[in-house]
């Protein structure tokens, strides 16, 4: 199985649009890859705050649209990063606009949009994402042929329940767009290792390159087998990681290596 992890530059001199565009045809160029990634929030960068109002779109906008097609003239799997997302208002609420979302996408080689996931764990504590955005509730996984994504967004890579609860889900893949800094690049690749190694599974993170709204972002998208090995590293510029992997070596892990067996916490039926 092949996939490509786009790490895109994501730069205040370049527009929405153009950007969009741009990232169209480089989904494109990857044909022949069975699974494409894109970053989080790659439209406006992850860090610019003041442009996630003015760039939302409802889930079937423009990022839809030009990535729904990208994915079909491509005949990819395409994770495409997220988007900022306007959801509906409420039916019970009063007039005006509803909630904002950091919400993943994926489609599948015909185009279609295979699942949805709204970021749970947003970023910024008393301030930027945390207040603007809503938290997602559900875990969401995808099957592909040959292995299940598991779907988790830059910030969840702190939060180790939640992967355990995509592996409970039939995870075997995590993919894992972000908008990671540069400031906090050790973590990134060490999270990244650690939730490939407890989980015994793959690890595709994949980060923006450049500079938004002051924040130099962290690159280095990383490629992570289920026995914690780093298969590829970006460097901290735009750039493709394309990588080969094999979807058996999870179950083997597992198999040779039983420690999600010995699991005696937080499960629903206690083994001892
Ligand atoms: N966009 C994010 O979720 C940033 C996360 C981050 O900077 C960190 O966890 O550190």
């Amino acid at each position: 199985m092949r996939a490509s992890l786009l790490q895109i530059g994501v730069d205040e001199g370049e527009s929405v649009d153009s950007r969009r565009r741009r990232v169209a045809s480089l989904v494109r160029e990857q044909a022949g890859a069975d699974l494409v990634v894109l970053p989080e929030l790659w439209t406006t960068g992850a860090f610019a705050y003041e442009s996630f109002t003015a760039e939302a779109e409802p889930l079937d906008g423009p990022t839809h649209e030009a990535m729904a097609e990208a994915a079909a003239d491509a005949g990819v799997w395409l994770h495409a990063g997220s988007i900022p997302e306007r959801a509906a208002p409420d039916s019970g609420s009063a007039a005006g606009e509803g909630p904002l979302y950091n919400t993943s996408l994926v489609f599948s080689p015909s185009g279609d949009l295979a699942a949805a996931y709204r970021k749970i764990h947003r970023f910024g504590f008393d301030k930027g994402e945390a207040v603007l955005m809503g938290a997602g509730a559900d875990l969401v996984t995808v099957r592909l042929p040959g292995t299940t994504l598991g779907m988790a967004t830059c910030y969840d890579l702190r939060f180790p329940e939640l992967f355990r609860g995509l592996v409970d889900a039939g995870a075997e893949t995590f993919v894992v767009p972000a908008g990671w800094p540069e400031r906090r690049r050790a973590h990134w690749t060490l999270l990244a290792r650690a939730r490939a190694v407890e989980n015994q599974a793959y690890v595709l993170a994949c980060g923006t390159a450049g500079t938004h709204a002051g924040v130099p972002q962290a690159g280095h998208s990383i490629v992570v087998d289920p026995w914690g090995e780093v298969l590829a590293e970006a460097g901290s510029g735009e750039e493709i990681l394309t990588v080969d992997l094999d979807p058996a070596k999870v179950a083997a892990t597992r198999e040779q290596f039983p420690a999600l067996k010995d699991r005696l916490l937080g499960l629903e039926t206690p083994r001892r």
